[in-house]
């Protein structure tokens, strides 16, 4: 992520790909229930919480993310732009490819009216020069063709592969604000089923598209050329064939929208659950989970069946236009040739030019079809790709100031008047200040949406305050480049997130350039390795795989050789709370007491037994700190800690 420190939470909240035990789709207090909407989209929207949150409507609850107005032209012009030359010579050879088509009829009509009485004369040349160049025109055309189609479909596939990659990185780029407000399902429906549409159209649709109106301007223009009188009335029927499109675009594009909008709704159903299995089994909603995703799928139904629809009609109206118009032609033109003010060929051109202009009018319908779903898609996609980070790199980054040989590695922490409110609520943070000198242990404890992990965040550079800044060693978090940041900040989430891959790579995530017998080190360090060891595989066991499968205190030992082997400046630890069992627990005391050594540390202590490490302590309330002091001046305080102090020791009698 551009934006953030190295941290743990490579899962955002409802990460999709990987679910770990622990792993929920989201917090639960960031998505209140009725966040749902017509997107059908799951809880995950999050449309307000915080303190104070009112009604207060997320944008995001839409499913086309707010984006100028031109977005989506732009971003088709930059996806063609780098391939423009192909883009030129296919064009060519389409447009001579299809003028070799467009030419049989004329040598049919001119041998009719010319070749064919010739031969009665007994010259012959005149038709052999017609099936030549009939046979000529054929061979033409099709290699025309194949190699139009070969150009076209390497751009195709090379304007996909790009686009996959931006949302990829881009997705990657935005902050943890929109991940947590546009959820993890939506971002793979705009990497599948989207690009999916856009894919169909550019590989069985577009090519044709293109044929179809190339041919409709040749044999218009041939038409005239043959006979003015029939031609004009050819060029009649438009007027009542394009209204007959523009109205079906109008109601397809709206049909299309909901179908791509429904489609999503189902996605982001499926990986919700799959994400949350545990819970699901764990409170048996399997059955409540089947009626919604059926209601689901049922709106995705209803919304295909109207898409459908749509284009029957639109064949019905455009079928019923170009018959009448052909049997209009054909009378006409008949009673012309019969008295003698038209030539039969001409007639029998016309005729097999009003087929080649009006058969593929149903299948106008079937590309207006995938172009209508491919430009919505395309809309929601560029909607994507216009929102910009809301933790944006700095253009000119500050560096750290440098440090001496042999200093620990802790740095100063300052929260300068730091206000905060998450865009989706109310302020969580009211004015805040707050100063942790180099290598201080503080564990901030407090109720439960008291602040204490929005207070994290905005350590790591999650986010930024609303108002005033958080330093490190003087320098403005926003400020820091991204190496800068990931030296100096690094957090461990209580998930301790796997990625797939091995036990060491996972390690060496803390430092990219790190050497195995530095992983083995940090390991070591941290009490891992014995257990790494015992692995199938050792450092080289898959995470994923079987035999790989490590516990959820094990899984912390890793992220803390992860952290250590990062070496950063400040480590911000969202402690672990639950399925630690005791030796478990006292390995991971004994690897936080390692890992901590030096640095400065924010702790977000649920356990008193992790406070008793600390130099410190904050009890926050309602975004306040309300107590500071070291845990023995607390305790003797006979405050708020020192009520939790007791009867946690009262629990331990
Ligand atoms: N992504 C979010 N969007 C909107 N509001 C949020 C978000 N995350 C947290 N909040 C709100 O901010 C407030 C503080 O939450 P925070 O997670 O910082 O509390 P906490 O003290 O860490 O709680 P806990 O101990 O339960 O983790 C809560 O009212 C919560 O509902």
């Amino acid at each position: 992520m551009t934006s953030s420190a190295a941290t743990e939470t490579g899962a955002t909240p409802d990460t999709p790909d990987t679910p770990e035990p622990g792993d929920s789709p989201a917090p639960a207090d960031a998505h209140p229930a009725g966040s749902d909407t017509d997107t059908g989209a799951a809880p995950g929207t999050g449309s307000g919480s915080g303190t104070g949150a009112g009604a207060v409507v997320d944008p995001f609850d839409r499913d086309i993310l707010p984006a100028p107005r031109n977005a989506q032209l732009l971003l088709l012009r930059s996806l063609l732009r780098p391939h423009a030359r192909r883009v030129w010579t296919a064009a060519i050879y389409l447009l001579v490819q299809q003028a070799a088509v467009q030419v049989g009829p004329l040598l049919v009509a001119y041998a009719i009216d010319h070749a064919i009485p010739a031969v009665r004369d007994g010259r012959h040349g005149a038709l052999i020069a017609v099936a030549c160049g009939y046979i000529g025109c054929g061979i033409a055309s099709g290699v025309l063709q194949r190699v139009f189609i070969r150009i076209a479909a390497r751009v195709s596939q090379d304007v996909l592969v790009d686009l996959r990659g931006r949302i990829f990185r881009h997705a990657q780029t935005l902050s943890l604000d929109f991940h947590e407000r546009y959820t993890s399902g939506r971002l793979i429906a705009r990497a599948t089923s989207d690009v999916e549409s856009i894919r169909e159209l550019l590989n069985d649709g577009l090519d044709e598209l293109i044929e179809v109106v190339l041919s409709g301007i040749y044999i218009t223009a041939l038409l005239l050329f043959l006979d003015w009188k029939l031609g004009l009335l050819t060029l009649v029927s438009y007027g009542p064939l394009y209204l007959a499109i523009r109205s079906y675009q109008g109601r397809a594009v709206e049909a299309y929208r909901r179908r791509s909008t429904a489609i999503a709704a189902v996605i982001v159903k499926f990986t919700e659950t799959m994400n949350g299995i545990r819970p699901v089994k764990a409170f048996r909603r399997e059955q409540p989970n089947d009626e919604a995703f059926a209601e689901l799928n049922a709106r995705h139904y209803r919304a295909n069946g109207d898409a459908i629809l749509e284009m029957a009609r639109y064949v019905v109206w455009s079928r019923l236009i170009a018959n009448i118009t052909i049997a209009g032609i054909v009378l006409w033109g008949a009673y012309r040739v019969a008295g003698g003010g038209m030539a039969l060929g001409v007639l029998a051109a016309f005729v097999l030019y009003l087929r080649r202009l009006y058969d593929p009018i149903d299948r106008l319908g079937m590309f207006l079809n995938s172009y209508q779903s491919a430009a919505a898609s395309l809309e929601k996609i560029a909607g994507l790709l216009a929102q910009a980070p809301t933790v944006p790199e700095p253009e000119q980054p500050v560096p750290l100031p440098a440090r001496g040989e042999g200093v620990l590695p802790g740095r100063e922490v300052v929260f300068d008047e730091v206000r905060f409110a998450y865009r989706t609520g109310g302020e969580v943070l009211p004015t805040f200040d707050l100063r942790i000198p180099a290598g201080q242990i503080v564990a901030v404890v407090g109720a439960t949406g008291a602040g204490k992990s929005t207070l994290a965040k905005l350590l790591a550079r999650f986010y930024d305050p609303t108002d005033g800044r958080v330093l490190l060693d003087g320098v403005t978090l926003c400020d820091l480049g991204r190496d800068d940041l990931r030296r100096g900040v690094v957090m461990v989430t209580q998930e301790a997130f796997l990625f797939s891959g091995t036990v060491a790579e996972n390690i060496t995530i803390g430092r990219p350039d790190a050497t195995r017998e530095e992983v083995e080190a940090a390991a070591k360090a941290i009490g891992a390795h014995d257990f790494i060891t015992a692995l199938p595989d050792g450092y080289d066991t898959d995470v994923r795989k079987r035999g790989g499968r490590i516990s959820a205190g094990q899984r912390q030992l890793v992220a803390f050789a992860r952290a250590l082997l990062a070496d950063p400046a400040v480590l911000i630890l969202d402690e672990a709370t639950s399925s630690l069992d005791v030796p478990g627990e006292q390995a991971v005391q004994h690897a936080m007491d390692t890992v901590l050594r030096g640095r400065t540390a924010v702790i977000i202590a649920h356990r008193l037994s992790t406070v008793e490490i600390a130099d410190r302590v904050l009890v926050m309330r309602a975004g306040r700190v309300i107590e500071d002091g070291t845990p023995a001046e607390l305790i003797a305080d006979d405050g708020h800690f020192a009520g939790l102090h007791q009867a946690w020791q009262d629990s331990l009698v």
